[in-house]
């Protein structure tokens, strides 16, 4: 137990201070914010092995006010911790029944529960020594592979820090290579956020990545999810290509297969009230077969610009819903214009929205498309018929935009115009 006080108090120091986990901070896109100040479970297996007092010294080589008021902290945390060591000590010699959590090596208590088709531990935090909280293993194969004390200890590398959180990605002992999105200022209770990852583990698409495992306490909300490593559309169309090819019909094939995926989440997630509330390009990854796949579903409730429509309207539960779901429309439409543009949705404060409307407007649409698309001789054509979707997508007026079935539908049947013409011509 005293090994574990120390290994706790370790953590925590180095949480307060700065763990020693490796950092990416080439995120051009991530312009503004300072990832080295993100700080999660950044403790590395070596650090456990320093002593408190080595690090505690150490650090007040730093000496400061706040270096002050931490030591402080830190100390009265440990005279707690030793305090109510004691009291458990003296109960025990009474003979009295004992707390059984803290008897436990690493802190996991035994309630992992049998017979259904995920797994659950009770952590208990050792860091608090009050908070206790879940790791809930979803029905994806990684999961079978995955303990959240080999999460805590493996090395994490922050790839980047969002809007609605910071992604890390997390090499485990056994090669397994995860990536854990912790979610900040989400307001939802943890029932409500438990019941949600619990029924969207029930609805599986093969081109939606679904998630291995979740965490939630009261203060943190954790996503882990296997990492894809061919990267995200993003990437593909405004990162370094790396010779590989991202042609016209590749790109129809995407738009296809994401507009499909989605047409089944809304589905069957309709009744739920669950749409994808944070669509974008970043979010789609492309898997070890290069095909995309739609990440992070169902993690964030309506968030851009229609957030304000859904508040202001005092509408039916129905329309609401509606609504929601109609937000992802508007987010494929802006895939539909990157892939069709291969311009970023927003740089140097130009809009690609208002861009595009603008170009269209003075009859000089061909002028929006990729160059590389005209210049590998993409069919203008088709190409026109897919910026109308996109443009339908965009409606300002969410009640006005196509729904993902008929979104599907017209884009089906570009896709069938480019198969015949491909065929004709051979
Ligand atoms: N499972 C994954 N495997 C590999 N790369 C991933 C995975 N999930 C996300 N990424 C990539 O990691 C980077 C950071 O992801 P992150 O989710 O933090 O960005 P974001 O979607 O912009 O965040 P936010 O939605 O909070 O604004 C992105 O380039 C994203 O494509």
């Amino acid at each position: 137990e005293d090994e574990q006080v120390k290994a706790a108090l370790v953590q925590f120091i180095e949480k307060l201070w700065g763990g020693n986990a490796q950092r990416n901070q080439s995120w051009g896109w991530n312009v503004g914010s300072d990832p080295c100040n993100d700080q999660w479970l950044g403790v590395t297996c070596d650090s456990r092995s320093k002593t408190v007092r080595k690090i505690v010294l150490n650090k007040l080589n730093l000496a400061g006010t706040l270096d002050a008021v931490v030591v402080v902290f830190v100390a009265f945390k440990v005279g707690s911790k030793m305090r109510s060591k004691e009291e458990k000590l003296g109960e025990k010699k009474k003979g009295r029944a004992v707390s059984t959590s803290s008897d436990k090596p690493s802190g996991i208590s035994s309630d992992y529960k049998t017979g259904t088709t995920r797994s659950e531990y009770s952590i208990t935090s050792a860091e608090s020594g009050m908070a206790s909280s879940m790791l809930v293993l979803l029905t994806s194969p990684v999961a079978k592979r995955l303990r959240f004390e080999d999460l805590l200890r493996a090395p994490a590398e922050l790839l980047g820090r969002g809007k609605h959180g910071s992604l890390y990605k997390v090499i485990l002992d056994d090669g397994t290579i995860v990536v854990v999105k912790r979610i900040k200022d989400w307001s939802i209770s943890k029932d409500n956020f438990k019941k949600r990852m619990q029924r969207l583990d029930q609805v599986k698409h093969p081109k939606v990545l679904p998630a291995v495992a979740f965490y939630c306490s009261n203060q943190e909300k954790l996503l882990v999810y296997e990492y894809q490593q061919n990267g995200s559309l993003f990437n593909l169309l405004h990162g370094s290509r790396h010779g590989r090819p991202f042609d016209w019909g590749s790109r129809l094939n995407a738009a296809g297969s994401i507009a499909e995926a989605l047409q089944f989440m809304h589905e069957e997630l309709w009744e739920d009230g669950i749409a994808h509330g944070n669509l974008k390009s970043l979010n789609i990854l492309f898997n070890n077969a290069m095909e995309p796949q739609i990440s992070e579903y169902g993690l964030m409730l309506v968030d851009n610009e229609d957030r304000s429509l859904l508040s202001k309207t005092n509408l039916a539960g129905y329309v609401q819903k509606q609504n929601s779901f109609n937000v992802d429309i508007h987010s494929f439409g802006l895939i539909l214009l990157e892939l069709l543009t291969g311009k970023l949705v927003h740089s140097n404060g130009i809009d690609l929205t208002n861009w595009v409307q603008s170009v269209v407007r003075e009859e000089w649409t061909v002028e929006v498309f990729d160059r590389v698309l005209v210049s590998e001789g993409a069919s203008e054509e088709r190409m026109v018929n897919m910026l109308q979707v996109a443009l339908k997508c965009i409606n300002p007026s969410p009640s006005d935009r196509p729904t993902i079935n008929q979104v599907v539908k017209m884009l089906n049947a570009i896709k069938d115009e480019e198969e015949r013409s491909i065929s004709s011509d051979a």
